[in-house]
């Protein structure tokens, strides 16, 4: 069964230049006459992609071709400019964790809050709210407003509730480094057990070792666009074939 379709994805974003725009500096490069327009860049370019009910699927390519924009569109943080995303089933996005969430109020609260974020009802957040608190170690923390924690402990209770319960889509950015290395072993060995059962799973890393071991599809982006996907040994071996004839 079919849980995440792209059809003909494009995302288009601003240039560094545009990003840093800085009036002193445009005028003077006006009047130099060295001024260049701000351009605008697919960062995704017409991507289809389908993956089916608990694949396991590497996303690899070099710096900046757009794997983790990828992810944030499928997850719903970044809209398309075109083309349409389908996606069934809760996903775990464990991606800039914790930029949901709101500094002034109280953990508690945010797990309310990041929970219906992610698609479970207030109640239902109200009945996990001790599980997620135990397995981020916060239990102390529960009243504190959420600016009061360390950047570290945020990720942990970023991780803790987005995969409080199985997902049935799993998004990871990069290998997880979230907070301090007993938490690191206890949040892979969480992920382990997702991996072992039907949940779908998308992982960026660079690791291509990691990725031809774990996952049994991959896809290789290459700015903007999908080079190539299918059996991960062969999608690594063709990227590498291309990084090692540069
Ligand atoms: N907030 C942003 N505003 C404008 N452009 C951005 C923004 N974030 C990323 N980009 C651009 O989008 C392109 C793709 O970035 P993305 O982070 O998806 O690449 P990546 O493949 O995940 O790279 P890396 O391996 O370095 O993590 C890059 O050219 C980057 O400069």
């Amino acid at each position: 069964m079919e849980v995440i379709r792209l059809d003909q994805v494009s995302l288009l974003r601003r240039t560094q230049e545009e990003f840093s725009y800085d009036l002193k500096k445009t005028l003077l490069s006006v009047l130099e006459g060295k001024y260049r327009k701000p351009t605008k860049k697919n960062v995704l370019d017409s991507i289809d992609l389908m993956v089916d009910k608990g694949e396991k699927i590497g996303v690899i390519g070099a710096n900046g071709s757009g794997k983790s924009t990828m992810l944030k569109v499928i997850c719903g943080i970044l809209q398309p400019t075109s083309g349409t995303v389908r996606v069934r089933g809760k996903i775990a996005p464990l991606i800039e964790l914790g930029a949901g969430f709101d500094p002034e109020i109280s953990v508690m609260d945010n797990i309310s809050l990041y929970g219906v974020l992610l698609g479970f009802s207030r109640a239902e957040m109200k009945e996990r709210t001790s599980s997620i608190l135990e397995f981020a170690e916060l239990q102390d923390y529960a009243l504190v407003p959420v600016k009061a924690l360390s950047s570290g402990m945020v990720a942990r209770l970023g991780f803790a509730i987005a995969t409080d319960i199985q997902p049935d889509i799993l998004i990871l950015d990069e290998v997880l480094s979230v907070g301090d290395e007993s938490f690191k072993n206890k949040c892979k060995k969480r992920i382990d057990r997702f991996w072992d059962n039907n949940t779908t799973i998308l992982v960026v890393s660079h690791d291509l070792h990691f990725i031809k071991e774990s996952c049994k599809m991959a896809i290789w982006l290459d700015k903007g666009v999908i080079q190539s996907q299918g059996q991960a040994q062969e999608v690594v071996k063709s990227y590498l074939e291309k990084v090692n004839s540069q």
